[in-house]
């Protein structure tokens, strides 16, 4: 068959099978889950899947066994169990940059030599990290570590700050502040209230070459110098990276640079080194636990036939949102104050990884991939954009995401968050028909013709969709298992869409103009980009040299 046939009979197959799909969805978009609750008493127990410590209710979704199989089939199309294997056992799957994406093997004990690598630094990690809770490796003035400072972005950040925040609650050895932006604001926050003598910096970057992590570095590295007086201060400085010539030339002491290799993304490096702050902070014990649950959901992931795996189901959740009902964001409301920061965590991981828009092959994708990923803490969200979410003219899936239990909460907290998200998922599938909202009026005072005509604002049209994610505390092992299931469901919709998850090509110009910019910014000449851009510069220049006068 010639390359023109293959072309035009995958295209005419992926027609049919999205056609199948989506008269399942024109059959769902006007049912009634509040029925489909009603005609089947077992519904609940049917679309609720566990492991890991995690349950998933997906029972107040837009879907039913028939659709459901659709999906599933669309699955097996795309060979999704053999994509898994190949995830697992450390295939080149990130074909643009030829290499794996094996975060799992820092979890798993496969493959074996990769496992072999993580776990070579992991003990080393251990092994320093004890050194610096024993008071055995100190600051300059013979003062133990009390901070640490991760300096990083993105990857390097995100995560070992989520998950700093998400266990609060536990015991810290160590305080720790994350400093990302490159506004100087952010650091000079940072060492505000920082003792020179006590803090110890994490310089987290894969590359060794980001911009803002550098820049950052270099005012720390300034700061301590000048508290030190010239004492060696080389104690006070960890390097992170997969570039650990570059973190020497910094002047990083070779045995405290802890590698990372060019198999681990950056989204998915925080089980890495990158996590070394959560070891700092929480010790090496509940770093390990982290690691343990989320290698947990690993073997579900790998093991799991598809009609029960948590990350196929929800990805395909995804996917039928996104592709069939025209849903362009997601929600997701972690009813935990402490998961306040998981939203802009899974914007990095969902949208770094499926924010794209041809194949691995490099044609155009054939629909919609990720959608916005947004979101906040509960019950704070609900007197802010849950309005939207009930009322609102877009279809909008959210996550609601529950540990039942925390004992750290002080009385009569905890039964009502776990109320209140209840609540709202009930009322985004219930809604309130024009009736009830007449009756509401009328029971207020107001005449027949005044509720009437009041009514529609209160009416709620209901049938939003929402999964329910349980756990029953939050700890090490649950959160990590929640973070493996939210990257294995990226993977399972980049199968779907047939895109590359694991690279991020579309970063890369705004950081090399960011270099031609800098340079116009410091010259003399007129600048060479479009009017816009050129007026900013001689404005900021202006502004510059006007400041530069002022303090002569
Ligand atoms: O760890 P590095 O190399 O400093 O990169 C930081 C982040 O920058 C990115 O490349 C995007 O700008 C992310 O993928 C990565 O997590």
């Amino acid at each position: 068959m010639n390359e023109c046939h293959e072309e035009s009979d995958r295209a005419s197959s992926r027609l049919t099978e999205q056609g199948a799909i989506a008269r399942e969805a024109g059959r769902l978009r006007t049912a009634s889950l509040e029925q489909l609750f009603e005609a089947d008493p077992e519904r609940a127990t049917r679309f609720t899947f566990s492991a890991a410590g995690i349950t998933l209710d997906m029972s107040k979704n837009l879907i039913d066994a028939q659709a459901l199989r659709q999906l599933m089939d669309l699955a097996s199309r795309r060979q999704m169990a053999e994509r898994i294997r190949e995830l697992i056992a450390g295939a080149p799957v990130n074909n643009t940059e030829g290499r794996a994406a094996a975060h799992t093997a820092l979890r798993l004990s496969e493959p074996v030599e990769f496992a072999a690598m993580a776990r070579s630094v992991s003990e080393r990690i251990d092994d320093y990290v004890r050194r610096v809770h024993s008071g055995n490796r100190c600051g300059y003035s013979g003062r133990p570590f009390t901070r640490v400072v991760n300096i990083g972005i993105g990857g390097s950040d995100l995560g070992p700050k989520m998950v700093a925040s998400a266990l609060q609650a536990h015991t810290a050895h160590l305080d720790t502040r994350f400093v990302s932006n490159v506004d100087g604001a952010d650091i000079a926050t940072a060492l505000a209230d920082s003792d020179p003598e006590t803090t110890l910096f994490v310089l987290a970057s894969k590359t060794f070459t980001t911009q803002e992590t550098l820049r950052n570095a270099q005012t720390a590295r300034s700061w301590l110098r000048g508290a030190a007086g010239g004492r060696d201060i080389d104690s006070h400085f960890v390097a992170v990276t997969a570039a650990p010539e570059r973190a020497g030339e910094f002047g990083v002491a070779p045995d405290q640079v802890f590698p990372m290799w060019d198999w681990v993304g950056g989204r998915y490096s925080f089980w890495s080194a990158i996590g070394i702050s959560i070891a700092l902070r929480f010790g090496c014990e509940a770093f390990a636990d982290l690691r343990a649950g989320a290698a947990e959901m690993d073997r579900h992931f790998a093991d799991t036939p598809l009609e029960r795996n948590l990350p196929v189901l929800m990805g395909l959740l995804g996917v039928w949102y996104g592709n069939f009902f025209g849903a362009q964001t997601q929600a997701i409301i972690p009813y935990a104050h402490n998961l306040r920061l998981l939203p802009s965590y899974l914007q990095q991981l969902e949208m770094e990884s499926n924010g794209k828009s041809v194949t691995r092959d490099g044609k155009p994708v054939a629909g919609a991939t990720a959608p916005v990923i947004w979101g906040d803490a509960g019950t704070n969200g609900q007197h802010s954009f849950h309005q939207l979410l009930h009322q609102g003219t877009h279809l909008i899936p959210v996550d609601f995401i529950l540990p039942l239990t925390n004992p750290a909460s002080p009385e009569g907290h905890q039964p009502l968050l776990v109320a209140n998200c209840l609540a709202q998922s009930r009322s985004l599938m219930t809604g309130k028909d024009l009736a009830q909202a007449k009756r509401e009026f009328i029971d207020s005072g107001c005449s027949d013709a005044e509720a009437q005509a009041l009514a529609p604002a209160k009416v709620m049209p209901g049938n939003r969709p929402s999964n329910l994610l349980m756990m029953d505390r939050l700890t090490p092992k649950t959160l990590g298992a929640l973070i493996a299931l939210y990257e294995h469901k990226v993977y399972v919709q980049s199968v779907i869409w047939d895109i590359n998850a694991f690279d991020q090509w579309g970063v890369e110009l705004g950081k090399q103009l960011c270099g031609d910019v800098l340079a116009a910014m410091s010259g003399d000449e007129t600048a060479v980009f479009d009017t816009s851009t050129n007026t900013a510069i001689t404005q900021y220049r202006a502004l510059q040299s006007q400041s530069e006068n002022n303090t002569k």
